[in-house]
């Protein structure tokens, strides 16, 4: 359980985000919506301590997030793994070495500096990109992958770590709608496979709604929606995607049309 208490980020005059307080369960798939500048990478960077808080506080099975420091620090960091729109993958290093750096902070500074991995590490390496159905790329420089390709080895880089939680920052962002689903079906899968708690920011609602237990919406920094994607309704998705962006509310209202439809779907089906 993840328990976020009052968290504010303030950069000069403004709350990027806003005294948030929420409480995630182990094992939850959570979408975190909202429009562009709404604080969402803030929050998940919060939650890694890629960023520091101004006030409030993040709290994990008695580890109170937001004070730890050097080694206490550095296991809460394998603890919750980061997912990144762009990959953040090293191009002119293969694809194995690539998932193998999610290791790195399971091994002495000694070994981390020679960069040496057990075979351990390999065999597990392996294991989390045949997961990923990438385990014939392996030799193949990350930087001559489709994104797709390269946000799987991305994800495998994140399982390697053995993470509590993955926290993932726009991971469909820069994918086209088939990798978009490959890249949502593996995350889906860890979480249910795994029990590995999931937070995802996602500008895509109907995304979010397809493949999370929960949706969060953020707007000006505060939580704004908490609920199933079933409880959104269409006031509140207006307000999330707002006038600003016209395409972005017309997809919300789209949205809510297909959760409408699924609902009704199910309705049926309970009936028959
Ligand atoms: N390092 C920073 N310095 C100053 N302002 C920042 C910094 N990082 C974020 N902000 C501001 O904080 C607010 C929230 O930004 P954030 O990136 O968290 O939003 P977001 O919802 O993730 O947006 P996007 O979907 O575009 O990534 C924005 O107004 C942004 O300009």
């Amino acid at each position: 359980m993840l328990r976020i208490e009052g968290l504010t980020k303030r950069f000069g005059d403004k709350n990027a985000v806003d005294n948030v307080t929420l409480s995630i369960p182990k094992g939850e798939m959570v979408g975190v919506i909202g429009r562009s500048g709404a604080g969402k990478s803030t929050l998940l960077r919060m939650l890694n301590r890629l960023a520091d808080a101004t006030s409030g506080s993040i709290v994990c099975e008695e580890r109170n997030v937001t004070t730890l420091k050097g080694a206490s620090l550095r296991a809460w960091r394998r603890d919750t793994a980061m997912i990144f729109q762009q990959f953040n993958l090293v191009g002119r290093l293969d694809v194995l070495t690539n998932v193998l750096l999610g290791r790195l902070n399971h091994r002495s500074a000694a070994l981390t500096l020679v960069k040496s991995f057990s075979q351990d590490d390999k065999i597990r390496a392996i294991a989390a990109l045949e997961r990923l159905d990438m385990g014939h790329l392996l030799a193949q420089r990350a930087e001559t992958l489709s994104g797709g390709q390269q946000q799987r080895v991305a994800i495998a880089r994140a399982l390697v770590q053995e993470p509590k939680v993955i926290l993932a920052d726009e991971p469909i962002a820069s994918l086209d709608p088939r990798n978009t689903q490959v890249v949502m079906d593996a995350l889906f899968r860890i979480n249910r496979e795994d029990g590995i708690t999931v937070i995802c920011n996602l500008h895509h609602l109907d995304i979010a709604s397809k493949y999370c237990d929960r949706l969060i919406g953020m707007a000006a920094g505060k939580v704004v929606f908490d609920g199933p994607p079933l409880a959104l309704t269409t006031e509140i998705a207006a307000e999330l995607y707002g006038i600003e962006a016209k395409d972005a509310g017309a997809e919300a209202l789209d949205a809510l049309d297909a959760i409408a439809a699924s609902e009704a779907q199910r309705a049926k089906q309970n009936v028959a």
